[in-house]
């Protein structure tokens, strides 16, 4: 009998292909044919088991990290984020280093930056264009990309960061084209994937004299003037684990940069998200306005817009682990080498969790708070998203930024479909909006 359940019997080619172009579709299918654990299975990877019970998921997320590895199921991302990545990490090394890193997240810590990030949103939106098309996404993405920048890493006005925003930029445009990330999951060696290395390093390179040169610049701070300061890179900086250790300078690097790819797209999906959501529900978004005029900074109703948000349109479908031993799983024993996929996307859709899944209606976020193993944008366990209090902080002051000082309509009245951009599930025309009116204060800033 096969240990693995049951699943769709196409081809792996063929699997592949309609994962890649329509993936809802094919996980709905699935889960209709299958229930909430099936099998996929996928050109160069293991079989894959999707899951979307809350009991499953409750037995991976608090499985032994060294059974169960996210790390490995990553290893794609090496090329990129560098091989001592947050991401791509298992075992002590990855304890270590996210003990190290935790402290610059934590949600107080965080929600110091409110402010920095406020006035960051209220330039860009001061910069939009009247009674014309914007696609949100690009303006979103400037804007995740100016708040790495600064409030994480640190760097202010000046020629280096004009420079850093510059060639972060050229490292992003290209890790977005999903051909070069294609080419460098084909198997090693081929003359494709070389040319593809040779191209990502080419951007890559300036963007680690940079980052070295701030951490550089930084170190050689007085320890009153470097402890005094709020980004994440000066906190990274100080932080030291049991015996005293410190970051590395080649692990430094590759968590800056890990953290600009983790929190760029992905923040500024979920903020198109929103509001393309937001006006399509007029009514929700009349409730956010209310709300934001008696709390400029919002309270329990933005709470609840972003969390229906990220329910219903989540920025990642699936997390991975990889089982290095068997690994039993609602009483099936799986084998070594088997992927397992949390996911997200039909998770969140279940009716016997979420009635009615498919309506957005931020209230059920009121009536009943997420659960750990029911509402999962984040992913879970021991590998949790690092930045999920940063990303809510972001996604809630900026769209608060957003609703207080604009008047927005879509650029069309349909709903965006979901379609894939290099890593994030984004709406297809990038939420694509018309400015109507700008609070008057705003325009002559
Ligand atoms: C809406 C925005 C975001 C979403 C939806 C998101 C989602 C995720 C997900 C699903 C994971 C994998 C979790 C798992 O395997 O269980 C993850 C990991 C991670 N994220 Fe995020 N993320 C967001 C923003 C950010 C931001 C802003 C940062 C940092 C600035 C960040 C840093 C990280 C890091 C470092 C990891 C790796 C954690 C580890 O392996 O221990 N993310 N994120």
């Amino acid at each position: 009998m096969d240990p693995l359940p049951p699943g769709p019997r196409l081809p792996r080619a063929a699997q592949t292909l309609r994962w890649i172009v329509r993936p809802t579709a094919f996980m709905e299918e699935q889960a209709r044919r299958f229930g909430d654990t099936f099998t996929v299975r996928l050109l160069n990877s293991p079989p894959m088991v999707f899951v979307s019970d809350p009991e499953a998921l409750r037995e991976v997320f608090t499985a032994d990290p060294g059974v169960l590895r996210a790390g490995v199921a990553n290893q794609l991302l090496e090329p990129v984020l560098g091989a001592n990545s947050l991401l791509l990490l298992d075992g002590e090394r990855h304890l270590r280093q996210r003990r190290l890193m935790l402290p610059s997240f934590h949600g107080e810590r965080i929600a110091r930056l409110r402010g920095a990030i406020e006035a960051l949103a209220v330039r860009e939106v001061a910069s939009w264009p009247l009674g014309e098309p914007l696609a949100l996404m690009s303006r979103m993405q400037a804007l995740t990309l100016e708040a790495i920048a600064r409030v994480v890493f640190g760097v202010e006005e000046g020629a280096r960061l004009e420079l850093l925003r510059a060639r972060l930029r050229e490292l992003l445009d290209w890790s977005a084209d999903r051909r070069r990330l294609i080419a460098l999951a084909l198997a090693s060696a081929t003359p494709l994937r070389a040319r593809s290395l040779g191209g990502l390093r080419a951007v890559l390179r300036p963007v680690h004299e940079l980052l070295d040169a701030e951490a550089r610049d930084r170190r050689a701070l007085p320890p009153a003037a470097l402890a005094a300061r709020e980004d994440v890179l000066s906190l990274l900086l100080q932080a030291r684990d049991e015996q005293g250790g410190a970051l590395t300078d080649a692990e430094l690097r590759d968590e800056l940069v890990t953290l600009l790819i983790a929190g760029h797209e992905t923040t500024a999906t979920a903020l198109a998200w929103a509001v393309e959501r937001l006006l399509r529900h007029p009514a929700a978004l009349r409730r956010l306005r209310d709300e934001l005029a008696e709390q400029p900074a919002g309270g329990d109703w933005l709470d609840a817009v972003a969390k229906e948000t990220l329910r219903l349109r989540p920025i990642l479908p699936i997390v991975a682990r990889w089982a290095a031993e068997p690994f039993e799983l609602r009483g099936r024993t799986l084998p070594a080498g088997t992927e397992i996929a949390p996911c997200i996307y039909l998770t969140h859709r279940r009716p016997d969790l979420y009635p009615d899944p498919h309506a957005f209606r931020p209230e059920r976020f009121l009536e009943r708070p997420a659960g750990t193993y029911t509402w999962l944008p984040f992913g879970g366990g021991p590998r949790r998203c690092l930045g999920a209090s940063f990303a809510l902080l972001e996604l809630k002051t900026v769209l608060a930024t957003i609703v207080r000082e604009t008047e927005l309509r879509p650029a069309r009245p349909a709903p965006e479909r979901i379609r894939r951009h290099a890593i994030t599930w984004a709406p297809e025309a990038g939420a694509a909006v018309v400015v109507a009116r700008r609070r008057p204060a705003l325009s002559v800033v």
